[in-house]
């Protein structure tokens, strides 16, 4: 493979191209025989190959069509991923369903979701529901679809029942699960995998509940800035929580990407306060900020020679 050079065209939002393409990745990729080019979406797909493989960002039936027509002209092309598996992640009800088939074997760690349910615009008698599905307060209300808006992050922590008056349907109420204030990140790019520590909502004690709002607004709250990040009592908390253990985490990693049928995700895992070896996973995204992570470059640039590889066995066949 030394001496042949590998084309992957590459779609993104604009916030996106300049976060991942960096002029480091670029430099490491071309340096390991990968060249890494924009395609132009003013232009035909089809006019602006040859690619060895496309990877992206984008949905909508003109992208897609323009991705079916590539492929079907260059069959041996990998695609970066199907958008049909990537929007099953725009809907957060059902991007946690496999969660529920993967088999992790062995020891001590369990896997699963927290208890949800769907709130429809004309669901009725929300207490009923909560009530007779198990959930209690404290529940998060988490918009239905989560298609990379603002608004699709915008996540509410509900207290006691009256917060509940609050809500705007579409949404899914998920069980608030104490889990000492430290979410696990956990980035998959094809067989890489790396799993980081992030700031998280803190635990709420069962005896304060009374004291708390009945409904508190929040955004984003693993990605807020550096200057939040460098607080020291949250500096502390994270660097004391202790990492689930490597084994466990590539072995759902693993089994997510196999399930989901996807190279390009992270997922949110959060463990079980009350217990200890139980695990959650809260939330997965499409093709997530990777460069966040020191050293992204080397992982995605063993992962793109992953990709080059499988061209080269398609182009075999
Ligand atoms: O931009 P970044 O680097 O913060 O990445 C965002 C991700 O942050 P993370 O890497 O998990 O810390 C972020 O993850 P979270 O939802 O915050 O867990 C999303 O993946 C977000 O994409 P979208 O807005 O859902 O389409 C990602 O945003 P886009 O870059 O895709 O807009
Ligand atoms: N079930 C839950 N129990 C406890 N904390 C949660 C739960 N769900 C979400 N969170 C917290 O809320 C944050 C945002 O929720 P998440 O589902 O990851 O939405 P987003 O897609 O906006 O990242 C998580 O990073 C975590 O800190
Ligand atoms: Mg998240
Ligand atoms: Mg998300």
């Amino acid at each position: 493979m030394s001496e042949r050079r590998f084309r992957f065209g590459y779609v993104l939002a604009s916030k996106k191209v300049s976060s991942f393409i960096q002029d480091s990745l670029i430099k490491h990729a071309q340096e390991n025989g990968i060249d890494l080019v924009p395609i132009d979406l003013d232009k035909p797909l089809i006019e602006q190959g040859p690619f060895d493989c496309i990877f992206h960002k984008l949905y909508g039936p003109e992208w897609r069509k323009q991705l079916e027509e590539f492929a079907l002209q260059n069959p041996t092309a990998i695609i970066v991923d199907p958008i049909d598996a990537i929007e099953k992640l725009h809907n957060r009800l059902t991007m946690l369903d496999v969660v529920n088939e993967l088999k992790i074997a062995g020891d001590n760690e369990t896997i699963g979701i927290p208890i949800q349910i769907f709130v429809g615009e004309n669901s009725e008698s929300l207490l009923d529901a909560i009530t007779s599905q198990g959930l209690h307060f404290p529940v998060i209300a988490k918009p239905l679809i989560a298609n990379g808006s603002a608004d699709s992050h915008q996540m509410s922590l509900v207290l006691k029942p009256e917060g509940l008056e609050g809500l705007k349907p579409p949404i899914v109420l998920q069980e608030f699960v104490n889990h000492g204030g430290v979410i696990f990140k956990v980035y998959v790019a094809g067989e890489h995998v790396k799993c980081v520590k992030r700031r998280s909502l803190p635990d709420i004690p069962e005896e304060k509940l009374g004291m708390l709002e009945n409904l508190i607004s929040f955004s984003q709250i693993s990605n807020l800035t550096a200057q939040d990040q460098n607080d020291d009592s949250f500096a502390e908390l994270i660097e004391k929580a202790v990492m689930p253990p490597s084994r466990f985490v590539t072995d759902v990693a693993n089994q997510l990407r196999d399930a989901l049928k996807l190279h390009l995700f992270n997922f949110d895992m959060i463990r079980d306060e009350k217990v200890g070896n139980r695990y959650l996973v809260i939330d997965i995204n499409y093709f997530p900020g990777y460069a966040k992570m020191p050293n992204y470059e080397t992982m995605m640039t063993a992962f793109f020679l992953d990709i080059a590889r499988e061209k080269l066995n398609n182009e075999s066949r």
